[in-house]
């Protein structure tokens, strides 16, 4: 093995220190505490440890918490009145509808209620529009947190070839807008294209979101490649990415391990977003790029 190995875990816990620094410094100057809800519906066991996990981060970082546990049953209606009471609560910076939603809930609509300037997420469109069009918004949380990592490991990103593999909405999307506002020549790769391989090997920079175990392998990629895997796979024996990592961590100059790696950036960058939107909601002057 050869790659260097990218600490997620501790860069979110870097970052997760400093916005609860700046927290307690927003709470001094507004007279109240960033707040964040998360809503759940139904009983989804690792919805609800991811959940939890957020909702105790967000404690630490001298935020305030609201949950929401809804029933599996809940009536689309119900949903929506539940937004619109956090749309329009003071206390209320951020709000988070966990997804999946069950089958019955129409989930691009609850998504579309929820006020854009409380989308911690990221996931409302007129936010994509704002990332495509370079205007301030929020980003999503997993394709932020993966930009911070690249940035902070290879420094300028500028000229650099990167491959983003999936074109999801919640990360491939947003990750290939980041990329190209950050001066890469972006390829975004997704299950119609031709000669994955051919594409990867000329990446500097290659990150997989495509949700299949190990799809991604060593002898694809350019010796000295950073490779930042999003993929959460649960199999025997435990979780992994989308990417093989012993094959890869013998041909990459730097990898994201799974566990470990992108999860943790994640719930870091939604506490930064959530921080960020009370200082907007309360007109209380950030240097966001020093967060
Ligand atoms: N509205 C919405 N926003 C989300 O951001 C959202 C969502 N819905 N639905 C589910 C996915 C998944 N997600 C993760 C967050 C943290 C880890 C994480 O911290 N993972 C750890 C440990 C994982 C474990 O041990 O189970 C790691 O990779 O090291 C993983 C996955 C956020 N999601």
């Amino acid at each position: 093995m050869t790659a260097q190995i990218i600490d997620g875990k501790a860069f979110a816990a870097a970052l997760r220190a400093r916005v609860g620094g700046v927290a307690t410094a927003f709470e001094t100057a507004s007279g109240r505490k960033a707040g964040l809800a998360v809503v759940l519906v139904g009983e989804d066991p690792a919805s609800a440890v991811y959940v939890r996990s957020k909702g105790k981060a967000t404690l630490a970082a001298n935020m305030a918490s609201f949950e929401h546990k809804l029933p599996a049953d809940t009536a689309q209606a119900d949903l929506i009145a539940l937004v619109d009471r956090l749309n329009a609560d003071p206390a209320v910076d951020g709000i988070l509808v966990q997804l999946p939603l069950p089958a019955h809930l129409d989930e691009q609509a609850v998504l579309l209620r929820i006020n854009p300037n409380k989308d911690v997420d990221g996931f409302h469109p007129v936010n994509a529009g704002r990332l495509a069009t370079g205007l301030p918004g929020f980003v999503p949380c997993t394709p932020l947190g993966c930009l911070m990592l690249l940035q902070d490991q290879l420094g300028d990103l500028s000229g650099k070839e990167a491959v983003v593999i999936g074109r999801s909405n919640i990360v491939g999307k947003p990750m290939a807008a980041l990329l190209t506002a950050a001066s890469c020549t972006v390829t975004l790769a997704h299950s119609r294209t031709r000669d994955l391989a051919a594409h990867v090997s000329r990446a500097d920079i290659v990150v997989a979101a495509v949700g299949r175990a190990g799809f991604v392998k060593g002898e694809w990629l350019k010796p000295g490649a950073t490779v930042i895997d999003v993929g959460i796979n649960r199999v025997e024996g435990g979780l992994v990415g989308d990417v093989e990592f012993d094959s890869a961590a013998c041909v990459a100059g730097a990898i994201t391990p799974v566990p470990g790696g992108v999860g943790p950036m994640t719930i870091a960058c939604l506490l930064r977003n959530t921080l960020v939107a009370a200082h907007r909601n309360a007109g209380v002057e950030l240097d966001e790029a020093a967060l």
